[in-house]
């Protein structure tokens, strides 16, 4: 069983800073959605007003069908009343308990028996890899080990909602990936809808159904990891998504379907627009070949970046840089010419006034 949050037209200001700006969202039951954006976007307020950690300003929550703030009709509900089951603001464990107990402390209210109880322990333990920590103090652990025992505690309560700020950001990376594994199956299993907050956009990429990108306190772009990742919205969301990151080429209308970056012309669905573009290629689209083919524009490797299971290449032509990846360890040298093939495709085009993407 999980639930529908929705958010209507949200504003939370501290002072002069809107730090949530007229946000609507509707995050459907089951949903991992990932709040994503760069420090201070509004991503933890946001998380926070619907927690009823913090008292919006305007706008309206509605957490399944119970309308849990409303600052016209007055409401506010407390954090408790709200059927979030339970909130992880603060992962903080209590020192003086041990770990069955600082698990088992939320469960008492669920009034579940020693065995139930156990049992949920155990499960939780295992599920993070620390079975056998029963009986430990947390600081008798370290940091990581404390914030998987509070990822467990959270795991044996099995809420409708999980909300989640920047559960795995003490953790080695390692350990984080290992996580964001757990977390995924526990998503998968459990089904609660989660709202998971980051500015990791690999963690926002490999977990979530869906991504908000924001940015000062607005929501540039709500999509699958695939849509944000393969049609950004608008720049902003290009440039954050993706590493490395994309290239995002200044050009001109030329002709139909063609735009002028420096030199040379990119085959490109222009949709009737007009005037300066960026045009935006990501690194792992663009072919490299060693010998002049039609289409292909000559470059010259400035720099070959070789990381095992991919390489960058660092691309020059005048004015015009491209960074591009390819698999396995590259064989091209340092200055040596090279032709890049660029996939009409798999290009976007955005209006360089406005930064955003162009469509039909
Ligand atoms: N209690 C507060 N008092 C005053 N300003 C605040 C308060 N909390 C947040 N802000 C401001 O609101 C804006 C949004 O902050 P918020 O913490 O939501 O951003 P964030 O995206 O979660 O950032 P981070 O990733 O750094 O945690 C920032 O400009 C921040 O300085």
């Amino acid at each position: 069983m999980s639930t529908t949050i929705t958010i209507k037209n949200l504003t939370k200001r501290f002072g002069d800073v809107v730090a949530v700006n007229n946000v609507s969202l509707t995050i459907e039951a089951g949903t991992f959605l990932t709040l994503l954006g760069p420090s201070g976007c509004g991503k933890t307020t946001l998380l926070r007003c619907i927690a009823g950690l913090e008292d919006p300003n305007e706008g309206e929550i509605y957490i399944g069908d119970k309308l849990v703030y409303s600052s016209i009709k007055g409401i506010s509900l407390q954090p408790g009343a709200r059927d979030l089951g339970l909130v992880f603001q603060n992962y903080a464990l209590w020192p003086h308990m041990t770990v069955y107990k600082n698990i088992t402390f939320a469960l008492e209210m669920q009034k579940l028996t020693k065995a139930q109880m156990d049992e949920r322990v155990h499960e939780a333990l295992k599920e993070v890899q620390m079975d056998g920590y029963e009986n430990r103090y947390p600081r008798e652990m370290s940091g990581g080990q404390q914030q998987r025992i509070a990822l467990a505690r959270m795991l044996a309560y099995r809420p409708k909602v999980f909300l989640m700020d920047e559960p795995l950001s003490n953790l080695d990376a390692r350990l984080r990936m290992d996580m964001r594994t757990e977390l995924k199956r526990l998503h998968h299993i459990s089904g609660a809808t989660t709202i998971y907050v980051t500015h990791d956009q690999v963690e926002a990429l490999t977990m979530s159904t869906n991504i908000a990108v924001m940015k000062l306190g607005v929501v540039q772009q709500l999509d699958t990891p695939d849509r944000v990742y393969h049609f950004p919205a608008n720049l902003f969301v290009a440039d954050f998504i993706g590493n490395p990151k994309v290239n995002l080429l200044d050009g001109t209308v030329s002709g139909q379907n063609q735009v002028k970056v420096g030199d040379f012309a990119l085959d490109v669905e222009t949709f009737n627009a007009r005037g300066k573009m960026v045009v935006a290629v990501r690194p792992e689209d663009i072919a490299v070949l060693t010998e002049p083919e039609l289409n292909a524009v000559e470059f010259t490797a400035y720099s070959v970046l070789p990381a095992g299971a991919d390489s960058t290449i660092v691309a020059q032509r005048g004015d015009v840089e491209v960074t591009v990846k390819v698999m396995g360890i590259s064989k091209i040298k340092m200055d040596q010419k090279i032709w890049l093939k660029f996939d009409p495709t798999s290009l976007n085009l955005y209006d360089k006034e406005s930064g955003n993407l162009v469509t039909g």
